[in-house]
């Protein structure tokens, strides 16, 4: 259950002439979101998918829809926004922010093989370069600073061990933050939230990114960083599965070699990664807010796949 703003075809007899879609057909409520509401949409034109957002504001919202253009322009696979005969692709429905965007075929592949992680690094590469010459520019709002924004209202739900450790790794995020080698990472606009299940495949062939709502400009390593905890691990320890790792870290160098400097920010990256989840998990767990994570997701995991990070060796990036 997650359709919090119900559309019907009749509230879309008056709204959509305003594009080149032809009438709406049928229109489905998409139950699996948690931030949004989402249709698929069919008109005489084809398959779309309307989104209301339900709690990005029309002032953050050009940054993502533009971001989405942007890399569909040059080739990036990602839904790409449609257009009204104004040439806007941010609308109004039922006095909220509103888009329509292409459907991706496919569906997520939630049990990767190395062939899938492949595919992911390569598409991860190119879609960084393909933000090189983005305009608009945004901070990752989930980044350093909500990091130590989030830390003290979760520290009193965390037990004394946990504690320790969220103190020490912001301790040393931000150390690194200050670093040499941090002012070195090449940087843009990134995904941020690259996990299975915002990826499509038809097999093993890729068909695009998508839920580009926490996407924002940071270092791309933070990017493949996330990416890899998510796509490389075995999901009940949270440790490093090396052929997929080395499956996704060699295709994406293929296309954008590493840095040196990023070789050096791995290590830090990685448990970025993890700590970037754990405490948005853990804030969702503890501080739900209403109508809201209907089934929170689990903080747990993304503490085993920091600890995973800070007691073992990584491998190497290229
Ligand atoms: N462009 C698209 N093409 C095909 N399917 C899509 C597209 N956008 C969204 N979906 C489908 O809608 C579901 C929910 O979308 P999305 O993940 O963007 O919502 P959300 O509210 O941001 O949810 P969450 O934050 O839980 O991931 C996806 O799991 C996917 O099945
Ligand atoms: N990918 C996030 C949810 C927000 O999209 C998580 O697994 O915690």
């Amino acid at each position: 259950m997650a359709v919090f703003t119900p559309v019907s075809l009749d509230d879309l007899t008056d709204w959509m002439p305003q594009f080149n879609l032809g009438k709406p057909l049928a229109i489905k409520g998409i139950s699996s979101g948690i931030e949004n509401t989402n249709f698929f949409l069919t008109t005489e034109t084809g398959e779309y998918v309307l989104t209301i957002f339900e709690k990005l504001t029309f002032a953050q919202l050009p940054f993502y829809l533009h971001l989405m253009r942007h890399l569909a322009e040059r080739g990036v696979l990602v839904p790409a926004p449609v257009a009204n005969h104004a040439g806007e692709i941010l609308h109004s429905l039922h006095g909220k922010p509103a888009s329509i965007v292409t459907k991706l075929e496919g569906s997520s592949q939630l049990d990767p093989r190395p062939a899938h992680c492949a595919a992911v690094g390569a598409m991860l590469a190119k879609m960084h370069l393909a933000g090189r010459d983005f305009g608009i520019r945004q901070p990752n709002l989930r980044g350093l600073d909500w990091w130590r924004m989030t830390t003290p209202t979760v520290l009193p739900y965390l037990s004394e061990s946990n504690q320790h450790l969220l103190r020490a790794e912001l301790h040393a995020q931000e150390a690194f933050a200050a670093s040499a080698t941090y002012r070195e990472l090449p940087n843009g606009p990134v995904h941020a939230d690259l996990f299975r299940n915002n990826v499509m495949f038809d097999g093993e062939r890729l068909t695009g990114f998508f839920d580009f709502y926490f996407a924002g400009c940071d270092t791309w390593i933070f990017d493949v960083a996330v990416t890899v905890n998510d796509w490389c691990i075995d999901l009940d320890t949270g440790a490093l599965d090396a052929a997929r790792v080395r499956a996704l870290l060699d295709a994406y160098h293929a296309v954008r070699p590493f840095s040196a400097a990023e070789q050096e920010a791995w290590r830090p990256m990685l448990q970025a990664g993890a700590l970037r989840f754990w405490l948005s998990r853990l804030y969702d767990f503890h501080l739900p807010r209403e109508a809201e994570m209907l089934t929170p997701h689990d903080p747990t995991h993304f503490e085993r796949i920091l600890r995973q990070r800070i007691d073992n060796p990584v491998p190497e990036l290229f």
